[in-house]
């Protein structure tokens, strides 16, 4: 997509969170978390396993029910009880580590199935959306493919143009990569990348480090449940302020994976 078909004129964040509390049986696992995100902005949240992540992008698609706190996409709160939380859903696309796609459909039916069922475009419409965006995305032959031909780094970008396909507002990618070989990891990254250059605005929860400090405009360090760090990817990686931080990046590093 081009910047022009999906932007409005203004800076004013696509998603912003807002002293946003999450527990689940009396665990707090979000605390107090403030999030913006301005539109055209790669935000990477960062942390261990278990401090959040998930769960951060879970409650920014309504998936989860947060307890305190209040979430707007495009200057709507959409955590008012009031608001239709399909119509919001289906301005947010979402990707999770594993890639879902329905193994008895093609490729091409994969991709179109929610333009057509959810959103009410027409056949023609849907499929030349999902044949451009195969194009794109480096899968010009496989639309008449089921999901068991395909490699998992193919099948991920299967799922990531299957989520590009509604033209949402807003892409939340959780741990996109960690499902993959090694050696697939960067042809999804790169997918990543390209849709940085044209615009899209996304959250990516990852692990992999190297990638949110070349891609992240804004990184956030999550420990236990609290945005300890927000910065931009220089700064946090650069020079973390706190000392939780320093320690994570620190044993990044010994691992060689920064
Ligand atoms: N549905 C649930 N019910 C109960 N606890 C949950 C649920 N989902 C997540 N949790 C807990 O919330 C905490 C945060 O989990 P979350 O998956 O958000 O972390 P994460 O940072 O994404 O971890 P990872 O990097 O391993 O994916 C964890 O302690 C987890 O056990």
């Amino acid at each position: 997509m081009s910047r022009s078909e999906s932007t409005p004129v203004s800076d004013a964040p696509v998603l912003r969170m807002e002293s946003v509390r999450k527990t689940f049986g009396g665990s707090v696992v979000l605390r107090d978390v403030d999030l913006e995100v301005a539109p055209h902005t790669v935000t990477a949240l960062i942390g261990a396993s278990g401090s959040g992540k998930s769960t951060l992008l879970r409650c920014a698609n309504l998936l989860e029910e947060i307890d305190d706190g209040a979430i707007w996409l495009d200057g709507e709160e959409i955590t008012d009880p009031r608001v239709d939380q399909d119509a919001v859903r289906r301005r947010i696309g979402v990707v999770f580590q594993a890639y879902n796609l329905f193994p008895h459909m093609t490729v091409l039916d994969n991709i179109t199935l929610a333009p057509r069922r959810v959103h009410g475009v027409s056949r023609a419409e849907a499929e030349e959306r999902a044949r451009e965006l195969l194009e794109r995305l480096g899968l010009g032959g496989k639309a008449d493919a089921y999901p068991d031909r395909l490699s998992g780094g193919q099948q991920q970008r299967v799922a990531i143009v299957r989520a590009l396909a509604v033209r949402p507002r807003l892409l939340l990618l959780d741990e996109i990569t960690a499902a993959l070989d090694p050696e697939l990891v960067g042809e999804v990254l790169e997918v990543v990348r390209g849709l940085k250059d044209e615009g899209m605005t996304m959250v990516l929860a990852t692990h992999e480090m190297g990638f949110a400090r070349d891609v992240a405009d804004q990184v956030c360090f999550l420990d236990g449940g609290v945005v300890l760090e927000r910065g931009t990817a220089e700064q946090v990686f650069g020079d973390p302020r706190q000392e939780r931080t320093r320690r994570f990046l620190r044993r990044i590093v010994e691992a060689g994976r920064l």
